[in-house]
C-alpha cells in the first residue's frame, strides 16, 4: 500500500503583495492557508531586478505568524546570511549559480539555525546537485527565470521536479522540494504528483479578485480534491 503523502505547503510570495500595506498584507495571511511566507530578495546583479531586503524583512517579521522563507537572488549571498537570519528568516535559499563554494554556504546557513535551501534556474541541470543533495533541507526548482513575478510557468519543470525527487531519494535526503514561478490551479496538482512539497505562488494569490485568503483556501481545497482523486485512481 502507498504511504499517504504529505499535504503540500503553500507559500505566498510577497513580491506580488501590496507593498504599500505590508502590515495589513502580513496580518491578513496570519489565519490563512499559508504555511510559509515567501520573501524574494533581488539585487539587480544576479537577476535584472531589485526588490526588497533586510529592513523590509524585519518589518514583515514583526507581524508574521508563519515561518519566513527567504529566497536570495543575489550575488555573494554568503556575506548576508547572518543578517537575514537576524532580520527574521527561518529558511534561507541561495542560488546554485551564485555560489562557487556552495557546500560552505550551505553549512553556514545551517550553523545559523536556518533551514538551508539551494535554488536552480530553469536551465541548470538537476544532476549538478548530486554532491550537495545529502546536506540540503530544501531544493527550490525555479519554474520561471528568476527576477520577476507574473511570468508563465515553464512546463519542463515537471520533469525537473521528478528528477530532484529521484536524486534526493538516492541521496537518502528528506529535503523538501519547492517550486517557484507561475504556480496556479493549472499546474499545482501535477507538481505535487511529480514530488513538490512546497508551492510558492505570487500573482495567482495576490492578484485574484477574491483576494489572497480566499485564493489560498481555494488552492488548498483543489489540492485536497486532487489528492483524493489520485488515491482513488491508485485503488482502481
Ligand atoms: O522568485 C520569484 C521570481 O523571481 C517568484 O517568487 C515569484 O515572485 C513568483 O511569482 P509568480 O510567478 O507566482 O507571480
Amino acid at each position: 500500500m502507498n504511504e499517504p503523502r504529505r499535504a503540500p505547503l503553500l507559500a505566498p510570495s510577497f513580491l506580488a503583495a501590496d507593498l504599500a500595506n505590508l502590515q495589513a498584507e502580513t496580518e491578513r495571511l496570519a489565519d490563512s492557508a499559508a504555511d510559509w511566507l515567501h520573501f524574494d530578495v533581488m539585487d539587480g546583479r544576479f537577476v535584472p531586478n531589485i526588490s526588497f531586503g533586510l529592513p523590509v524583512l524585519q518589518a514583515v517579521r514583526r507581524y508574521a505568524r508563519q515561518p519566513i522563507d527567504v529566497h536570495l537572488m543575489i550575488e555573494e549571498p554568503q556575506n548576508y546570511l547572518a543578517a537575514f537570519r537576524d532580520a527574521g528568516a527561518d529558511s534561507i535559499t541561495v542560488h546554485y549559480e551564485a555560489c562557487p563554494h556552495l557546500h560552505r554556504v550551505v553549512q553556514q546557513i545551517k550553523q545559523l539555525g536556518c533551514r538551508a535551501g539551494v535554488a536552480i534556474n530553469p536551465a541548470t541541470p538537476v544532476a549538478l546537485l548530486e554532491d550537495i543533495a545529502a546536506d540540503l533541507d530544501l531544493v527550490l526548482v525555479m519554474s520561471v527565470n528568476p527576477g520577476f513575478g507574473g511570468q508563465a510557468f515553464i512546463p519542463n519543470t515537471l520533469k525537473k521536479v521528478s528528477q530532484v525527487k529521484s536524486l534526493l531519494l538516492d541521496a537518502g535526503s528528506d529535503a523538501l522540494i519547492e517550486v517557484d514561478g507561475g504556480v496556479s490551479l493549472a499546474n499545482a496538482g501535477p507538481l505535487v504528483d511529480a514530488g513538490a512539497d512546497v508551492l510558492v505562488a505570487g500573482n495567482f494569490v495576490f492578484s485574484a479578485p477574491e483576494g489572497p485568503v480566499a485564493t489560498l483556501a481555494k488552492l488548498r481545497e483543489h489540492l485536497a480534491a486532487w489528492d483524493t482523486q489520485e488515491a482513488s485512481a491508485d485503488r482502481r
